[in-house]
């Protein structure tokens, strides 16, 4: 079974680390120094439990790979859209596309029956790029949550976390989410597969929409922005919203806001991911994490002013520092 992780950086790195020590058929996708560096000197994984190196077959170019079982993009959103073309080597009749990508994702209406299904998200998709591109039968869909770091090139420190969801956008315990599941598995990942992966999409874009953009515009980091008396109001308004919209949609949440900013301070004095890359000069997940679930409030009609109004103070942050909208 061969598996392609495309945009091997953080998470990919850490998925095809783990994937590669296990004696898995897979290859990485990647550019620039930190591609160089494994190619010359292997893909070193710093965990708790100790440092590996594992040699791993790695290209710029997906010609040089070939059509795979499983592609898994973990892209940052925004990078996914201009490489679609740049992806089909990859792609054989029967291939599976994994979607490793925080917020919205692109395909969301694609078997959620009712009257929304088939809605385009022009956010997360525009111009329908995945959607044309890959066709949404292939998608598998996923909620990452280890965290990770490219700490230099060829070297991924992993912070915590080893679950990668995994979801048929119909809920179905499909042969192909299975044997993904276990492939993953074998490789000491834990791959549940889930029924209702849009379920556990919103869990966790409760906190990406709301701590994400609150820590770029104020620098705090998680422990202090979901504790202080003003922010905290500030994210519950916008997970509020977002959870009409969601509810609206069919998504039943196992826990509620208050339990959900409980958790984000609960892990203490971490810059999201966000306003790491705001920091480092890296163009920001804006559209994904945010001006999706705009476009969600629009879609269902339900009124978001707090979403809307964090979502211009970051925009115009992130077009400020040239990482957004360029
Ligand atoms: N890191 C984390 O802890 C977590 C991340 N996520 C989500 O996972 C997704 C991936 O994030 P993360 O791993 O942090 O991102 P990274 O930026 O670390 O990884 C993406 C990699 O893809 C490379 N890349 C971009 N474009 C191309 C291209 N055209 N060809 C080849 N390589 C390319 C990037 O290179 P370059 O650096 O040169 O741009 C980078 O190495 C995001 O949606 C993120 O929100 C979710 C949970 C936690
Ligand atoms: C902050 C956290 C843990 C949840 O919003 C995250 O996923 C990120 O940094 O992007």
């Amino acid at each position: 079974m061969k598996i392609c992780i495309f945009g091997a950086g953080a998470i990919g790195g850490y998925m095809g680390a783990k994937l590669a020590q296990a004696g898995a058929d897979v290859s990485l996708v990647a550019r620039g120094p930190h591609l160089k560096a494994m190619r010359e000197d292997g893909l070193r994984l710093i965990e708790e439990s100790g440092e590996t190196t594992v040699k791993v077959t790695a290209s710029d170019d997906a010609a040089d790979l070939g059509p795979q079982d499983y592609v898994i993009v973990t892209l940052k959103a925004h990078s996914v859209p201009p490489v679609v073309s740049k992806m089909q080597p990859l792609i054989g009749e029967n291939t599976t596309i994994v979607s490793g990508v925080n917020g919205v994702p692109w395909w969301y209406f694609h078997k959620i029956g009712g009257p929304l299904e088939g809605t385009r998200l022009e956010t997360v998709d525009p111009g329908n790029a995945q959607w044309d591109g890959f066709g949404p039968d292939r998608v598998l869909g996923c909620v990452v949550y280890p965290a990770a770091e490219v700490i230099a090139p060829g070297v991924v420190k992993h912070i915590e976390g080893n679950r990668f969801s995994l979801g048929e956008p119909d809920g179905s315990k499909s042969e192909r989410a299975l044997t993904l599941s276990k492939a993953l598995a074998d490789a000491g990942l834990r791959a549940p597969v889930r029924p209702k992966i849009r379920d556990e999409i919103w869990v966790k874009l409760w906190g990406n929409l709301s701590f994400n953009p609150i820590s770029a515009l104020t620098h705090a980091t998680l422990d202090v922005l979901c504790t202080d008396p003003g922010t905290r109001e500030v994210a519950r308004n916008m997970m509020l919203e977002a959870h009409a919209i969601a509810e609206k949609l069919g998504v039943k949440f196992p826990i509620d806001v208050d339990r959900r900013i409980q958790g984000g301070a609960d892990v203490g004095a971490h810059r999201t991911s966000m306003l790491q890359d705001l920091d480092q000069g890296r163009p920001m997940e804006i559209d994904a994490l945010v001006g999706s679930v705009k476009e969600l409030g629009r879609v269902t009609e339900t009124p978001t002013p707090t979403i809307d109004t964090v979502l211009a103070l970051v925009a115009l942050r992130g077009r400020v520092a040239g990482l957004y909208g360029v």
